[in-house]
């Protein structure tokens, strides 16, 4: 279970609290208006911002102190997920080894089998410039894959692509998810991601960030702040 005890935040004018759980292996999306805190939430799960009061705990493990990298959390956001200066073998490698270093054949074999998972087979050489927007949202999936964390943390990350290109992304997180057993947390903007993608949903509104609900439940009914997010308040 992924516990967020009575959380609180705070900065300048800004306030955001969360008292809530979600279980693990749950595909989850956070949706909300600009500006109400989904990135502040995903922010504090991977330990990039500091909670004022409450806890973060993992399976009942206390992460509220922990550096980013000590917690189990991989996170994917829009834009630079990848080192431009570096082929897609170096920048798979980091997931491996984050303070660099030659790689053992046995994990430059699973760098080649992570790309090969997400369609990108044979393309270890390349460095991310020389890959469509597609192609390097599914080397960043590659390296998610290969840090194996329990928890996946997406920040908007296809918000680029196509339609259709983004469908088939969240399709391949849904496929490396269930490979890892990851809670996965899917911030976006449009409710037909959070109606594919996500069992559970999480509405970040008017400086909370709620519970839980089953997705369908949530959109066929929405409450009140969503319905103003989703433009179907009535006059
Ligand atoms: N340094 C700061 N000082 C004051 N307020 C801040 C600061 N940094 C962030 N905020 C506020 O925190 C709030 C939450 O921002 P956050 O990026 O989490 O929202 P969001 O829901 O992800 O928005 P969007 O959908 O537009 O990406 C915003 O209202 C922002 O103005």
């Amino acid at each position: 279970m992924l516990t967020l005890e009575k959380l609180t935040y705070g900065v300048g004018d800004y306030r955001l609290a969360a008292d809530l759980a979600l279980p693990p292996g749950q595909r989850v999306a956070v949706i909300g208006p600009s500006g109400a805190g989904k990135s502040t939430l995903l922010d504090l799960v991977a330990g990039f911002l500091t909670p004022a009061t409450g806890r973060i705990l993992w399976q009942g493990r206390d992460i509220t102190a922990s550096p980013p990298n000590q917690r189990p959390v991989a996170m994917l956001f829009q834009e630079n997920n990848l080192f431009p200066h570096l082929d897609l073998a170096r920048n798979l490698g980091l997931a491996l080894r984050p303070g660099g270093g030659r790689l053992t054949a046995e994990e430059a074999r699973k760098v080649e089998e992570a790309l090969a998972r997400v369609g990108l087979g044979g393309m270890s050489a390349r460095k991310p410039g020389a890959l469509s927007g597609g192609q390097q949202s599914r080397a960043a999936l590659a390296r998610v894959l290969l840090q194996a964390r329990p928890i996946l943390a997406l920040d908007e990350p296809f918000a680029a692509l196509g339609p259709a290109l983004k469908m088939q992304m969240l399709d391949l997180v849904t496929e490396v998810a269930a490979e890892l057993g990851a809670l996965v947390l899917l911030v976006s903007h449009d409710p037909q991601d959070a109606r594919r993608f996500a069992q559970q949903t999480v509405l970040v509104a008017e400086g909370q960030a709620q519970p839980p609900v089953a997705t369908e439940n949530l959109f066929d009914s929405p409450p009140a702040a969503l319905r103003a997010y989703l433009g179907q308040e009535r006059p």
